[in-house]
């Protein structure tokens, strides 16, 4: 099949390769001609475990096009699918210009038969727009709008996109729903399913799965936050509760509270959207709440330990991404820890193994980088661990407890054992576990 991707982003770029992978041909579009000039040479702009090498061998095959021509693109494909930014807006909902205004152009554009596909996370109602937008200069019949929400993580996308639990098409066009399913038939053959709907529960679906996600993570938050009140083990907790298959094990970890560029802007999109529907969605607060009070957590540990004393005080932090395996920063919680520790006046080294360049645009020379987890140890007040990567969960302890002043941990991702901080007589203050004292 021919397929246009318009945008190269963590959802484009991925999309557009994994269609290339299945023996699509696909010409990805973007405005960005440094990213564009990247691609061409089989660079991604991004970090993303497995895609480059999907990527090298599409560019090789001839199956994947990087172009800045959005009207080349259109014109060589059947079916084009729209990977724009979504971001949100002063008053929380999400902004639809980078859409709309692609809209315009294909209307501009288009002269036969095409399916516009909403692959960006967009509001209930948005494929009814941007039908509008194209019915204003396109007879109806050489067009389809679908709504098809894109459910990938980053730091996994490949995988997710290749085998998917499920997947969501919203249209009501017989003709759009035919090629849709031949499309994605390549990605459900272990049996996952494909839900087609109308557009406008489809659109709902993608917010109502990630505002759910976010909801389970804030919830465990409260709950390790009450469990270092009354003693509980919330680790132990979360395997107890888990085990229910009505609950289900995953996505119950407690830690800094979630960020990312889609859990909060997306669960504020929801807001807004109940808002303009005069519905009070009280439990939508209640998570952004949480969320944004779990974000100071490990400052406010810190603070008390130091006795609200942070003056010259060295921190080391490990890891800066939003979660592991990605080198996105967008809402990571590194970001507010390292400003709230400048801000009194503490000094931050800081480790992340691809997400270190990203923040230097945000803190410059404010903050050491370090070529390695334990260069920033040397004479460190405390190591403070914000992302669980990898390489953190065995390191070597003996380095730590040699350039360490004194053996101080606050883990907001409780990556290692109490027993084993227990026998290294660290002090170590985690997430929804009592608090070990060690040996200084
Ligand atoms: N990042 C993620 O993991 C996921 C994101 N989404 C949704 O997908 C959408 C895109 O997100 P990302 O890929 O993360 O965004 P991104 O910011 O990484 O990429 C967007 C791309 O669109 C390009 N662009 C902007 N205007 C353009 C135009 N007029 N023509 C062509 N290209 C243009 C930008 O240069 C950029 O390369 C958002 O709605 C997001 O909520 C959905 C699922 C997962
Ligand atoms: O719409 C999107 O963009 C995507 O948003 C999330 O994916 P992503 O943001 O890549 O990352 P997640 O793995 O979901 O993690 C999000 C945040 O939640 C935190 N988290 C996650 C899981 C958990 O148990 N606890 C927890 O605190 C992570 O540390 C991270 O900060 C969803 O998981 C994807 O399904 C969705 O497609």
């Amino acid at each position: 099949m021919k397929i246009a991707v318009v945008g190269t982003g963590y959802v484009g770029l991925v999309t557009g390769t994994c269609f290339a992978e299945t023996g699509n041909i696909v010409h990805c579009v973007d405005v960005d001609e440094k990213k564009i000039a990247l691609l061409k040479k089989g660079k991604s702009p991004i970090y993303e475990p497995g895609l480059e090498v999907l990527l090298h061998r599409n560019l090789r095959e001839k199956r994947i096009v990087f172009t800045t021509d959005l009207k080349l693109a259109v014109d060589k494909s059947d079916i084009i699918f729209l990977a724009l930014p979504t971001p949100p807006g002063e008053d929380g909902s999400a902004d639809l210009k980078y859409i709309l205004e692609v809209a315009q152009k294909l209307a501009t554009i288009i002269t036969k038969y095409k399916i516009i596909v909403n692959k960006s996370t967009v509001p209930v109602g948005t494929a009814d727009k941007v039908t509008a937008i194209l019915a204003e200069k396109l007879p109806r019949e050489l067009f389809d709008v679908v709504s098809n929400p894109e459910f990938l993580r980053e730091g996994i996308a490949v995988d997710d996109f290749l085998k998917p639990d499920r997947v969501v098409i919203g249209t009501t066009s017989e003709r759009a729903k035919t090629i849709m399913h031949e499309l994605y038939q390549p990605f459900v053959r272990q049996g996952n399913p494909i839900y087609f709907m109308d557009e406008r529960s489809a659109e709902m679906t993608k917010y109502v799965a990630n505002s759910y996600l976010a909801m389970r993570i804030s919830f465990m938050n409260e709950v390790a936050n009450l469990c270092e009140r009354t003693g509980a083990n919330v680790d132990l907790v979360r395997i107890g509760i888990g085990s229910d298959s009505r609950i289900g094990k995953r996505f119950l970890f407690p830690g800094i509270g979630y960020g990312g560029s889609c859990f909060p802007k997306d669960v504020k999109a929801l807001h807004y959207t109940a808002k303009a529907n005069k519905y009070n969605f009280k439990l939508l607060d209640t998570v952004m709440q949480v969320n944004a009070q779990q974000k100071k957590i490990l400052f406010q540990k810190i603070k008390k330990y130091y006795k609200n004393d942070l003056k010259g005080k060295q921190f080391a932090i490990w890891g800066l991404s939003f979660k592991p395996e990605t080198d996105d920063i967008r809402e990571a919680p590194s970001l507010e820890l390292i400003q709230d520790l400048l801000d009194a006046e503490a000094k931050v080294s800081v480790y992340d193994p691809v997400a270190m360049g990203n923040v230097k645009k945000v803190f410059g020379s404010k903050v050491k980088y370090q070529k390695n987890q334990y260069e920033g140890l040397k004479n460190a007040d405390a190591l403070v661990i914000v992302t669980e990567w990898s390489e953190f969960r065995n390191p070597d302890y003996e380095r730590m407890v040699k350039y360490l002043k004194s053996k101080v941990i606050f883990d907001g991702r409780n990556v290692y054992s109490l027993e084993k901080m227990e026998e290294l007589g660290f002090y170590y203050n985690s997430i929804g576990r009592r608090t070990i004292h060690g040996k200084q």
